[in-house]
């Protein structure tokens, strides 16, 4: 192994570290690679940093393609891929990381069933250590002395501590693009694991989250659990939407091609309300769904002259609950559809493909955009829409979601749980002014971008270098 000296000597000067990476490799049947651009908005926001920040990208290696390309020396500039061993993986992403820390921020837990942290559980935490450890590890072999490091998200709650004490001369930072969860659902958790959890992000020295709320959840947290914050700073980075990109890429012949197509499904002079989410429990597809029935019960007028464009792309399919969650929204769609829908009309058009170029096209045509997460760090859709939209689009959003808090003024704002508003705030928006929708989205556009990706990544590199050495 080389010397921390000769690592030093050739070593990154920033760091970036996440589960999900730019790309993600499936092998074609003719043995081929292709690439595919990663989903999700932790990728949407990193990925506008680009290769010219001279940042260095370790990722985790996801699926059998993207291992075969570290076997095979593919990859991209500026980014280098984790082969960790795919069992080990599956516990620590699938396992851990989206079974458990996943439903404890979003609150998804049905609790008189789960969690149940048993025998099995321990198995999966001790593969989340040494998953962690491979980043850490990894991190400490690239970086340059001084180096800084922001590792992102629940996937790697404790590679700040393992790094601090494998490189105690970096500067180490952690960012959540999760919420935090409340301290009564935190303490859900088993203790040591709380300890672990909450100790190793006080590894690092300095924390962002998306939104003040957030933030003051873990400072509550650690406060219930740990202690105190020792020397840790706390951070507010919301990040917003990258306009420039959108407007290109939104205007591209593939983005007008599947408008056209959109548009022909829709019908002549319809209305559309549109969703774009992954299959994600915490997004609430489905009380959407039963909220645009609601609509349709409750003002008949609409029924024909208005369809709901539901982009639901599969995420997670490795885990039973999401699957089951996909089946749940097919049925709900299909369901309504048959009760409601005429020999000319659809509507609901589902979308189930990952296609960013057609909920690209969806953006730009809709007259509603429909965002009632249960719970959601920020939710990039709700900012990106507004930046997108030809006409202009009410958004109907979430108090839940972290947008809510940049965005609020200016959106319909519901209680996800609540169908009956969630309906009427539907109507509200089909029945808004065009001028005041347009007016409204100017400024949603606006809020929505004021701390675009690159900004949003130069703050945290600043802050953490401007801090004073420990
Ligand atoms: O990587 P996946 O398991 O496929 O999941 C996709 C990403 O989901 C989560 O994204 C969050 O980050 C967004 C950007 O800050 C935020 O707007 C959104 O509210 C969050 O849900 C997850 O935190 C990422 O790690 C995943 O890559
Ligand atoms: O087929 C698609 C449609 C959308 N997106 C992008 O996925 C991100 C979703 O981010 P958000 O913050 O809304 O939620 P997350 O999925 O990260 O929880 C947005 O930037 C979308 O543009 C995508 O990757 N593929």
């Amino acid at each position: 192994m080389a010397s921390t000296h000769d690592m030093a000597a050739r070593g990154a000067e920033v760091l970036v570290a996440s589960n999900r990476g730019p790309v993600s490799y499936e092998v074609r049947e003719d043995g081929s690679l292709h690439a595919k651009r990663g989903g999700g908005g932790l990728v949407s926001g990193l990925s506008a940093i680009g290769p010219d920040a001279g940042a260095l990208w370790v990722c985790a290696a996801l699926s059998d393609g993207d291992r075969e390309a570290v076997a095979r020396g593919v990859g991209e500039e500026g980014v280098r891929m984790l082969p960790i061993p795919a069992d080990v993986h599956a516990d620590a992403y699938n396992g851990i990381a989206n079974s458990v820390l996943w439903f404890i921020h979003h609150l998804l837990y049905q609790t008189p069933l789960e969690p149940v942290f048993d025998a099995e559980f321990r198995r999966q935490w001790a593969s989340y250590e040494a998953y962690n450890g491979a980043f850490a590890e990894a991190l400490a072999e690239e970086a340059a002395e001084g180096a800084a490091v922001l590792v992102q998200d629940y996937h790697l709650c404790l590679v700040p501590g393992m790094l601090r004490e494998l490189r105690p001369d970096l500067r180490i930072g952690h960012f959540s693009h999760t919420p935090w969860a409340p301290v009564d659902y935190f303490g859900i958790l088993p203790g040591d694991i709380r300890e672990q959890l909450l100790q190793g992000m006080l590894g690092a020295d300095r924390l962002g989250f998306l939104t003040r709320r957030w933030a003051n959840a873990f400072t509550a947290c650690c406060t219930e659990f740990a202690g105190e914050l020792g020397k840790t700073q706390i951070g507010v980075h919301g990040l917003g939407a990258d306009a420039d990109f959108l407007r290109e890429r939104s205007h591209r012949l593939d983005v007008d091609e599947r408008m056209a197509d959109l548009r022909a499904q829709i019908g002549e002079g319809r209305r559309t309300i549109v969703r774009v989410d992954r299959t994600e429990l915490s997004k609430n597809i489905v009380r959407g769904l039963l909220a645009y029935r609601q609509l349709l019960d409750d003002h008949p007028e609409w029924r024909e002259r208005v369809v709901h464009v539901a982009f639901a792309y599969p995420s997670r399919q490795d885990l039973a609950v999401y699957r089951d969650y996909m089946t749940e929204v097919r049925r709900v769609t299909e369901e309504i559809n048959a009760a409601y829908g005429t020999p000319g009309w659809t509507p609901v058009l589902l979308n189930l493909e990952d296609d960013f170029a057609r909920s690209l096209g969806a953006y730009r045509l809709a007259d509603v955009a429909l965002v009632n997460p249960i719970r959601d760090g920020m939710n990039l859709v709700a900012k990106e829409v507004p930046v997108v939209s030809d006409e202009g689009c009410a958004l109907v959003l979430s108090r839940e979601a972290g947008a809510y808090w940049e965005l609020g003024e200016d959106a319909i704002v519901v209680n996800p749980y609540d169908v009956l508003e969630t309906a009427r705030a539907l109507h509200e928006g089909l029945t808004m002014k065009p001028e005041e929708r347009a007016e409204r989205t100017k400024r949603l556009s606006a809020a929505a971008t004021a701390l675009p990706p690159a900004k949003w990544f130069l703050d945290q590199l600043t802050a953490l270098r401007e801090l004073q050495p420990t």
